[in-house]
């Protein structure tokens, strides 16, 4: 008697809670329609979408949190409390490399809550091709691994593309072992992307020896593929499964329990520093002894802190190289703002890809 006394009374504390957050949630999404206002105000053509703002308020919600519940679902909370709010501001599309059931999907939900409009299409190019002609604002691609490392087509459209980087999204890849029915000790081949594939290698070789490996252009092709196939298995993320009519016979199979992705939001945008923030950048350089010592030295002298250099050949001259960096800060910060104009002396050429927030969880 005393425990239903108990949930009963709890409950009511439940229901007067949820009509205070109801009261509160709809509070600020009116203050986003204000917000919406004073920017259009102040520029007709103004850019509702602030990455930088979000990642403040995601820091200060995580700094805030005393529990129970876990930094990481509080942070998956606001994001959606932010994307509606967002929505009341301006309806968004978002291209992403597809098509539906891709990790690129899932990372482009996280970032961008899981109402939001979105154009999947077959290419990391075709993602750049969308912004560049305005038929959507914002993309999201991949970039790179954790086990696999760079995605160079992504590197390689930078050079060809005048597209800013604004944002960027850290994704825990969990792989799925996938089939048609829930019997998966006879699976003779497994399709997926060769990403996957890599990021699965140790557990294949372990529990499906002598099934062929077929490496496929998405993991939702792959899956597609299964969805007609009793014989195979798919590898991939589990927003998959259900679209296809598949099975998850096995999770989480990749080798490395930190697998992560980075993927990149690109658009037009300038974005404002957030106070803990990336800049990448794309340098190339006069073919000559101790060419890459010139160009990381104004980074070293003006104590920049650099995080990843990659380098790609030009496509224009054989041996002629592109080298992407990773530095810790935003362009507007002294010392990188003092690092690029030395750098600016050295390099042919020096163009700032982006300034933006680093991923928050
Ligand atoms: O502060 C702003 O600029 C807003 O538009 C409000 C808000 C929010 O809901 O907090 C919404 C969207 C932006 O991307 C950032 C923040």
């Amino acid at each position: 008697m005393a425990d239903t006394f108990n949930l009963q009374a709890i409950r009511e504390r439940i229901d007067a809670l949820d009509t205070q957050i109801l009261a509160l949630l709809n509070e600020r999404a009116q203050c986003a329609e204000q917000v919406a206002h004073a920017k259009l105000a102040e520029d007709p053509n103004a850019t509702f979408y602030r990455p930088e703002r979000e990642a403040q308020i995601l820091a200060r919600m995580q700094s805030l949190n005393a529990g129970p519940l876990r930094d990481e679902q509080i942070t998956h909370l606001f994001r959606e409390v932010i994307a509606s709010c967002l929505a009341l501001e301006e309806s968004m599309r978002i291209a992403y490399l597809g098509p539906a059931g891709t990790f690129t999907q899932e990372a482009t939900f996280k970032h961008f809550g899981m109402n939001v409009g979105t154009l999947p299409v077959d290419s990391i190019g075709q993602v750049f091709r969308e912004v560049e002609a305005g038929r959507v604002r914002y993309g999201v691609v991949p970039i790179e691994n954790s086990t696999e490392g760079v995605i160079t087509h992504t590197l390689d459209m930078f050079m060809q593309s005048g597209l800013r980087i604004c944002g960027e999204i850290s994704l825990r890849i969990h792989q799925n072992l996938m089939c048609r029915h829930e019997n998966w000790q006879g699976v003779q081949k497994v399709y997926a992307h060769a990403q996957s594939l890599a990021q699965c290698r140790y557990w294949l070789d372990k529990h499906l020896p002598h099934a062929e490996r077929i490496p496929v252009s998405s993991n939702a092709e792959a899956a597609r593929l299964v969805s007609h196939d009793d014989g195979a298995a798919a590898l991939g993320s589990r927003q998959a499964a259900p679209i296809y009519g598949l099975h998850i016979v096995q999770d989480s199979i990749e080798d490395n329990p930190n697998n992560t992705t980075r993927f990149l939001v690109i658009g037009d945008q300038v974005v404002t520093p957030s106070g803990n923030d990336r800049t990448s950048l794309l340098v190339s350089t006069r073919n000559r002894p101790g060419s890459l010592y010139h160009l990381l030295k104004p980074l070293a002298e003006n104590g920049v802190d650099m995080t990843r250099i990659e380098s790609r050949p030009a496509r224009t001259t054989n041996w002629e190289y592109f080298f992407f960096l990773d530095v810790r800060g935003h362009e507007q910060d002294a010392d990188i703002s003092g690092a690029l104009a030395a750098l600016r002396d050295e390099a042919e050429v020096v163009r700032v890809l982006g300034s933006y927030p680093v991923a928050v969880m």
